[in-house]
């Protein structure tokens, strides 16, 4: 088909499409465009059976556009240069238009030159939807969105041997700034091939975008963050200028698309410190509290994690003299607490918490699921306490017999059981005088023994079964439970007036999964359970992306079972439990460990070749009495897979057991 009857062709689908015509079988365009055309026909008259010459606007007017965006050329030049370099050899030009679509910058070959004058591939060029109809650079003003006019998607049919593709850069209040633009004068490739052409001019004109974002605000305090922590410094996806109270004078584009995840559209109002649920001084005081210049946050209202970093103000700091006050109230090093996380926002927050409290005698409530650290923290609390010297004494309310806990707790006297202990005995309470005592599942304590516990609490004294007298105690207690606590008092099974007593503070911890900082913790663990082997990367990022019902207990589990069939001293996603493989497509194959063994307990018909694995989980079966739940919990895995490694291992439950 030659050009005039391509043309012809174009106009008759533009009349089809707006009725003005029969129906015909046409080119029915994208909706973004189809409403671009809409806007021709209906709003600005333009007519597509009158192709309009490209509009180039004298130098008097060009230099008016130039000068109103004087500064921010100036920012998106180096970035406009560098667009260009990657795309001139593919046969692209480079346009940057103002909000008005007249072309203030252009990139282009000087061996087409007449070619691109005609088709307004040039300097001063008029994009406007008004002028030149559906174009990339128009109806990207339009729409505000980044998109790709591809030959008859143009309206008018002189410019549909173009491809062009288009995104916008909106200034750090949110207003059409300016339009990146690529096109090429022949493309006779499909829509799709613009793809690629359309993630690269939205790649740059983020990137000019944020450029312009921090020269317009190199005066303040600048706050970057990222969900990843690696790339936060190089390609922190939000930027956030604050004033010296920590609210938000200006966002970037995905800055604002947070702010709106949060509903907020009203910037100056805006707290950071509210948005990201924590201190003032956590944000000013990165640059100098954390090693690598990162902390992490978490998104208010959300389950997000935000990794942020600072820059700092070119010149005239303005939030230096109450950064020195800041800083002065920094808060004291506690080892024995501060190893418990390295930068997590919630994790912070409870041991800053527990830092202050650590030397009250009040009464503690630890909150969080199984396996996250709950006892931990409670023995980390007594032994950073002037009670440190004195006992620590922890109870598993869940564990002891309901027919035991009571003599347990409280003691009993001389003579009160038949077979008892002659002179009586202490109970664990009374062990616990001057220290400290932990009471881990208070939620699954008896109520007659809340009833007496309660007793002990509000009066300092216990009074051991079968006594006559009460005996002084003076114990803090830490109690921890997984439970909701408000839901057993709804239902009457725990006492409220004891919830009380407990709760002197509480102390949340949040799932592994949740945990920001997985990776430490990862590594710290793998430390202590053998200092010499390693991960390789694929076991970490195994295990960071695995769900972790059983918290850091299944942390623990997992590490200790890959240490224990790893054969080197490198853990890879083979040593990992069958749960972290890729079944489906055979990516990964499971351990395959070397050396034979033999057991009373294991058919050795041939030489197994997972003999680590067999040992391991037979030293586990037998630890646990071959109780195959406890052994399932313990490896944070389900009672299936413990059967089916148990038949693969030919591992065989002794009967008389
Ligand atoms: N911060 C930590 N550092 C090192 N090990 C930890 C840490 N937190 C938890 N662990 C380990 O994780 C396991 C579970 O911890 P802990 O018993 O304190 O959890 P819990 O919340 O009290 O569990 P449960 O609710 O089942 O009683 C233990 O092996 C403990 O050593």
């Amino acid at each position: 088909m030659n050009n005039t009857s391509q043309q012809r062709r174009h106009i008759d689908a533009i009349l089809s499409y707006s009725g003005r015509q029969a129906l015909g079988k046409h080119y029915s365009p994208h909706e973004l465009i189809g409403r671009s055309w809409q806007r021709c026909l209906n709003e600005y008259g333009l007519d597509p059976s009158q192709p309009r010459p490209a509009r180039i606007v004298t130098h008097q007017i060009l230099r008016e556009h130039q000068d109103s965006v004087d500064e921010f050329l100036n920012v998106a030049r180096a970035g406009v240069e560098q667009l260009y370099t990657q795309i001139a050899g593919l046969g692209y030009v480079l346009l940057l238009s103002d909000y008005r679509g007249i072309t203030v910058q252009f990139l282009g070959s000087k061996n087409d030159d007449e070619r691109l004058h005609r088709a307004g591939l040039y300097l001063g060029a008029d994009w406007s939807e008004q002028y030149a109809g559906t174009c990339a650079v128009g109806t990207c003003i339009q729409e505000q969105q980044a998109l790709t006019c591809h030959r008859v998607d143009h309206f008018d049919s002189s410019h549909i041997g173009l491809t062009c593709t288009a995104a916008p850069i909106k200034d750090p209040s949110g207003q059409l700034l300016a339009v990146l633009d690529i096109s090429a004068l022949d493309s006779s490739r499909t829509p799709d091939s613009q793809n690629f052409a359309l993630h690269l001019t939205q790649l740059y004109a983020r990137l000019i975008e944020d450029a312009y974002f921090l020269r317009r605000y190199r005066h303040s305090l600048i706050f970057k963050c990222d969900q990843s922590r690696e790339l936060v410094q190089v390609n922190g996806q939000c930027l956030f200028a604050l004033n010296e109270d920590g609210e938000v004078l200006a966002a970037n584009t995905a800055g604002r698309s947070l702010l709106s995840q949060c509903h907020i559209i009203d910037l100056p109002t805006v707290s950071l410190p509210t948005l990201l649920e924590c201190q003032w001084r956590d944000i000013v005081s990165i640059n100098y509290e954390s090693k690598d210049g990162i902390r992490a946050f978490r998104l208010s209202g959300t389950q997000q994690t935000l990794f942020g970093m600072l820059i700092e103000p070119a010149t005239n700091v303005p939030y230096q003299p109450q950064l020195s006050q800041i800083l002065a109230t920094q808060e004291e090093s506690v080892f024995q607490l501060d190893g418990l996380s390295a930068d997590d926002p919630a994790m912070r927050k409870t041991i800053s918490l527990a830092k202050r409290l650590r030397h009250r005698d009040m009464n503690l409530l630890i909150l969080g699921d199984t396996g996250t650290g709950k006892e931990v923290l409670a023995q980390a609390i007594h032994d950073s306490s002037h009670r440190a010297q004195k006992p620590y004494i922890a109870v598993n309310c869940a564990a002891i017999p309901e027919s035991l806990i009571e003599s347990e707790l409280f003691g009993y006297a001389p003579g009160t059981f038949t077979g008892g202990r002659a002179k009586g005995a202490k109970g664990l309470i009374q062990q616990a005088s001057g220290g400290t005592l932990f009471l881990d599942e208070i939620g699954d304590m008896p109520l007659h023994l809340q009833t007496r516990l309660l007793r002990v609490l509000a009066e300092g004294q216990v009074m051991p079964l079968g006594a006559l007298q009460a005996v002084d105690v003076d114990v803090r207690v830490l109690a921890a439970t997984h439970c909701n606590l408000a839901q057993l008092i709804k239902e009457g099974r725990f006492r409220e007036d004891l919830f009380y007593r407990l709760n002197g503070a509480t102390l949340n911890l949040p799932t592994l999964k949740a945990r920001a900082d997985k990776p430490y913790l990862i590594q710290m663990l793998l430390k202590k359970i053998n200092p010499v082997v390693r991960l390789r990367a694929d076991a970490m990022s195994a295990l960071l992306a695995h769900e972790w019902p059983g918290n850091i207990r299944q942390l623990v589990n997992t590490l200790t079972f890959a240490d224990a069939i790893c054969e080197t001293d490198e853990i890879s996603i083979q040593h990992l439990p069958e749960e972290f493989f890729i079944h489906q497509n055979g990516l990964v194959e499971p351990f395959i460990p070397l050396h034979p063994i033999t057991t009373t307990y294991v058919n050795c018909q041939e030489s197994s070749t997972d003999d680590s694995e067999q040992q391991f989980l037979l030293n586990l079966l037998r630890q646990q009495r071959w109780n195959i739940s406890a052994v399932a919990k313990q490896l944070g895995v389900s009672r299936p897979t413990i059967y089916r490694r148990m038949t693969k291992h030919q591992i065989v439950q002794p009967k008389n057991r």
